[in-house]
C-alpha cells in the first residue's frame, strides 16, 4: 500500500482488521462525479463533464468492485465513449500490475507498470491501497473517482446528452428500495464473502458465512415468484451488484473464501438468475473466468502454494 506517496511493497498480510478479528474494507478517496454539464454531483468537486473519450476505466476482471463499472459501461452504451485497460489478475508485492499475463493489457495511456503510479500521479501524497476501478480524467490526468458505488450510479445518466442507451438503472421510483437492498446485499454477501475469506477469527468467520448464506436463502426465495430481476422486469443497479458476487462464486468464494455450504450451482434460481445476466448483450466480455481464477488464488495470504484450482470449468 501507499503511505504517504510511497509504496511499501507488505501487501498482502496487511488486511485491516478489527478487534474481533474481522475484515474492514477501507474507503475510497475519490469520489468525484462526471456529470453532463461538469457541475459538481453528490460527492466530491466539479469540472468533470461528459465528453467522448475523455475518460478511461482501469479495472480488474478478477475483481467484482470493478466489474460493476464495466458492466455498467456496457449495458448503458459506452463502450465507444470511454476505454478500458485490463490489468494482471495476479496480485503482485508492489500491486496491481499491467500486462505480463493472457488478456492482461499494458497502460498504453499513462505509461504505468503498476496502478500504484497512478495514485500518486493523482495525489502525490497519497495513502492508503491502490485499488481497482480507477475512472481517470486524460484532460486533467487525475483521478476522477475510484469508489465502484459511484461510478455505476454515475454512468446510468451522465452521459444521457450524448448516448442514451440501455435500461434506467437507478429509476426514481424505486431509488429507495435499490439502495436498502444495495446496503443489506453488501453487508451480507458482496462483502460478506469477504469477510469470511479473510477472517482471522473462527468467530468472525461463523458470523460472515451465515450471514452470506441467509443473503443467498433470501434472493433465492425472492425469485420464486418467477421475476425476471430483483425488482421484476427492469434490470437496475442492483441486480449489476449481485450478479458480480454470484458469477465469482463457485470458483472463488466457495473454494478460497471457505463459503462452502453450497455452490451457486445448487440454487436452481438464482443460478439460472446468474445466468439470465450472464446472456445480455455484452455482458459476457466483461467475465473472464480464467481471470477470476488466476486473481483469487494468487492472494498467498490465503493460498501460499499458489496453485489454482482445476474447476470447475464452467460457470
Ligand atoms: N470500495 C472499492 C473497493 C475496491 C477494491 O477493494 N478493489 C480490490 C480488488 S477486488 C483491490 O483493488 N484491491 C487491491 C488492494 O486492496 O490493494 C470499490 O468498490 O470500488
Amino acid at each position: 500500500m501507499l503511505v504517504n506517496g510511497v509504496w511499501k511493497d507488505n501487501w498482502q498480510p496487511v488486511q485491516a482488521k478489527d478487534e474481533a478479528g474481522r475484515f474492514i474494507r477501507q474507503a475510497s478517496p475519490f469520489r468525484n462525479w462526471i456529470t453532463p454539464d461538469g457541475a459538481p454531483g453528490p460527492t466530491g468537486v466539479g469540472g468533470f463533464k461528459a465528453e467522448k473519450g475523455r475518460y478511461h476505466l482501469y479495472v480488474a476482471y478478477i475483481c467484482p468492485w470493478a466489474s460493476r463499472a464495466l458492466m455498467a459501461r456496457q449495458l448503458k452504451g459506452l463502450t465507444d465513449l470511454i476505454g478500458v485497460t485490463v490489468v494482471n489478475p495476479r496480485l503482485t508485492d508492489q500491486g496491481w500490475q499491467f500486462g505480463g499475463y493472457p488478456g492482461a493489457e499494458e497502460d498504453t495511456l499513462n505509461g504505468a507498470r503498476y496502478m500504484h503510479e497512478l495514485y500518486t500521479r493523482a495525489d502525490p501524497q497519497i495513502s492508503g491501497r491502490a485499488t481497482v476501478p480507477v475512472l481517470w480524467d486524460k484532460h486533467t490526468g487525475t483521478i476522477v473517482n475510484n469508489e465502484s458505488a459511484d461510478i455505476l450510479r454515475m454512468l446510468n445518466n451522465a452521459f444521457a446528452e450524448i448516448v442514451d442507451e440501455g435500461p434506467d438503472l437507478y429509476p426514481e421510483e424505486l431509488a429507495g428500495d435499490i439502495d436498502r437492498l444495495n446496503e443489506y446485499l453488501y453487508t451480507n454477501l458482496n462483502n460478506g464473502v469477504y469477510q469470511a475469506g479473510f477472517a482471522s477469527s473462527q468467530q468472525a468467520y461463523n458470523e460472515a458465512y451465515d450471514r452470506v448464506f441467509a443473503a443467498l436463502d433470501e434472493m433465492e426465495s425472492r425469485l420464486a415468484d418467477g421475476r425476471v430481476y430483483l425488482f421484476g422486469d427492469q434490470l437496475t443497479e442492483t441486480d449489476i451488484r449481485l450478479f458480480v458476487t454470484l458469477v465469482r462464486f463457485d470458483a472463488a468464494y466457495h473454494g478460497l473464501f471457505r463459503c462452502n455450504r453450497n455452490t451457486l450451482r445448487a440454487m436452481p434460481r438464482l443460478h439460472a438468475y446468474m445466468h439470465r445476466i450472464l446472456a445480455l448483450d455484452g455482458i459476457a466480455n466483461t467475465v473472464n473466468l480464467d481471470h477470476i481464477k488466476a486473481g483469487y488464488y494468487s492472494i498467498k495470504a490465503l493460498n501460499p502454494t499458489g496453485i489454482v484450482p482445476a474447476g470447475p470449468g464452467e460457470l
